[in-house]
């Protein structure tokens, strides 16, 4: 009889779950992905069921990594929601299987996991298509999604714009310091623009550090470096007329054929590169509606065989992947593991 399978809350699995082991994982496993070796990867494109009725949709994310011994399915849902309303947008669980006997071995909270998976995800992209001088970090939404890129973007990446001296405003939104090379004071500069400029506040209000909230998507985009995407939209938010040339777009919402968060000037503009090619052709509306040509995916920069145009505006659309799951829920119960 196998034993039963370990049962981990939303709070283990954030616990467990640290960006510094995270990274390292996915940058590997997705540079494998791109290989397109099915000896080694298979993760088909999400089944999606829509629950028109509510709004929603439920999707099954399953894939089998064979030389790290992972088998794997997430369950999600995901609701386009009233704002303000009490309930998360996306939910998920997550199973991890017995690869050779097919028994669960642990069923995990998939929220925490999606959260970090997809924001680190986008950092990952950053990392690599942002400009090498990048000074203003932008986010629109401000929910699960932005919490942790602002989470995982501020923990690898500093952000600073150049200030008045004059203008030695040390409140929240504004903390000086002091730059040694340089005899000019900078602001670390986090932008954030949400639907309601309530909810925008509500999150900075949960911060320890300054961040600009914005009362519209031009005054929030307008000379940002890197823009993170991550809103309920489905109709274009982000249009490329006021994005800076060489500027990093990680757009994260949107993950329907008929949803949009891109405009076709931005997505026609910039190298595009996706997490997967057969998903963003399937799910994304900001590709398929805008006709862009899909330069890469971010494994096959990571594995060689393409370049990062960095020098280049570049947009990340990012779907989500089961092998992000996979290995994220491998993690949590590695860890798990060695504390029992
Ligand atoms: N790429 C990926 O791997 C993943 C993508 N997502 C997607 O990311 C997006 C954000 O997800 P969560 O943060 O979990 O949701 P959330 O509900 O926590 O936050 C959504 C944010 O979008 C804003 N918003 C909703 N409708 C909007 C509209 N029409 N225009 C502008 N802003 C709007 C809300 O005010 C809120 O700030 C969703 O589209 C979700 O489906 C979620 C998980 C993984
Ligand atoms: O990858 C994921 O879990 C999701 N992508 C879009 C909504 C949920």
């Amino acid at each position: 009889m196998s034993e039963s399978p370990v049962l981990l809350n939303k709070h283990e699995v954030e616990r467990l779950l640290t960006y510094d082991d995270l990274i390292p994982r996915l940058e590997s496993v997705m540079g494998k992905f791109s290989k397109r070796d099915s000896s080694e990867i298979i993760q088909p494109v999400r089944s999606v069921v829509p629950i028109q009725q509510h709004s929603g949709f439920l999707g099954v994310m399953p894939a089998y990594l064979a030389a790290e011994g992972i088998l794997c399915t997430k369950i999600v849902t995901f609701y386009q929601r009233a704002e303000g309303s009490s309930l998360p947008s996306t939910q998920a669980t997550v199973l991890l299987f017995h690869p050779e006997h097919g028994h669960v071995t642990a069923i995990m909270d998939g929220e925490a996991i999606t959260a970090k998976r997809t924001a680190a995800v986008s950092a990952i992209s950053a990392k690599l298509f942002k400009p090498a001088l990048s000074e203003v970090l932008c986010i629109l939404g401000s929910g699960q999604q932005a919490r942790s890129h602002y989470d995982v973007f501020t923990k690898l990446f500093k952000f600073k714009e150049v200030t008045s001296m004059k203008t030695g405003n040390t409140s929240k939104s504004f903390k000086m310091c002091f730059c040694v090379c340089d005899p000019v004071l900078y602001t670390l500069q986090v932008r954030v623009w949400s639907r309601r400029k309530e909810m925008a506040q509500r999150f900075v209000n949960d911060l320890q550090d300054p961040v600009t909230v914005c009362s519209s998507v031009k005054e929030a985009v307008i000379g940002a470096d890197v823009i993170v995407t991550a809103t309920g939209a489905s109709q274009p938010i982000l249009f490329g007329e006021w994005v800076k040339p060489g500027a990093h777009i990680a757009a994260v919402g949107a993950c329907r054929p008929d949803w949009r968060e891109l405009d076709d000037v931005l997505m026609r503009e910039a190298v595009v590169y996706v997490d997967s090619r057969e998903g963003a052709t399937a799910e994304s509306g900001d590709i398929i509606l805008s006709g862009a040509e899909v330069f890469a995916e971010l494994g096959e920069v990571l594995n060689g065989s393409f370049p990062a145009r960095r020098e280049k505006t570049t947009v990340f659309k990012s779907l989500g992947m089961g092998i992000q799951d996979a290995v994220s829920a491998k993690l949590v119960l590695e860890k798990w593991n060695g504390e029992h």
